[in-house]
């Protein structure tokens, strides 16, 4: 695989980046990702607080320097006064994806009622897709397990590396001319 491939990991939490919690949603988006991914990648992680000038500096860095092709956050996309991820997303973002805002909070819904407070986002800026997930450490799989199968396809329309999935953690779907010959 010659692709270089970089994700960013943007863990949104007053409390973990006060150091009053362990931050546990950075390493399970990471876990999930290795298990999901045949791709060698590399994380590229950062903690911030609820302050939307340092989550949209965090967004612009993974994907202006660090040129991740996909960020994923976790936290602050709720309806309490700091919670902001969504407008830090969306003011970095050139295009906003709908769709995986509304399955992520529709399969959440099959898990808890409160999925619906929600606020969680997806969009493109330049060559990354910025995904947005809920703080709850457990929320992670529910939505990554939701939405990923469209991730590796997106990342080709938006010119990123070709991203390869194992079968049996997310089946990635492309339409088959997207799909390259196995080696
Ligand atoms: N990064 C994290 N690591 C571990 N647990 C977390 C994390 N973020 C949130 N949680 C837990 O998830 C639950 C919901 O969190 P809440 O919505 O208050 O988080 P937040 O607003 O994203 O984070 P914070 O309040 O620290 O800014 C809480 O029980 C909290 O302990
Ligand atoms: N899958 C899933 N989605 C979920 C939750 C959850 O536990 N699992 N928690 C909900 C709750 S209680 C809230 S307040 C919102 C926003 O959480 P955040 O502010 O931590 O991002 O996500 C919702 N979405």
């Amino acid at each position: 695989m010659t692709d270089n491939v970089r994700i960013g990991i943007v863990t949104v939490s007053d409390r973990a980046s006060r150091g009053e919690y362990d931050d546990q949603g950075g390493p399970a988006i990471r876990e999930w990702l290795d298990k999901a991914l045949t791709n060698e990648w590399e994380a590229v992680s950062r903690l911030v607080p609820d302050e939307q000038d340092q989550v949209e500096a965090a967004l612009k860095e993974l994907a202006d320097e660090q040129q991740c092709c996909l960020i994923v956050t976790t936290g602050g996309t709720g309806p309490a006064r700091r919670d902001i991820t969504p407008e830090a997303t969306e003011a970095v973002c050139d295009k906003v994806l709908d769709g995986f805002g509304e399955q992520m909070r529709a399969v959440s819904l099959q898990y808890v009622p409160t999925a619906i407070l929600s606020r969680q986002m997806a969009g493109i800026r330049g060559k990354s897709l910025l995904i947005n997930l809920p703080g709850k450490p457990s929320a992670i799989a529910d939505c990554l397990d939701a939405v990923f199968p469209a991730v590796p396809y997106c990342i080709d329309l938006i010119e990123g590396p070709y991203l390869e999935t194992r079968d049996e953690a997310v089946k990635a779907f492309r339409p088959k001319h997207a799909k390259k010959p196995a080696d």
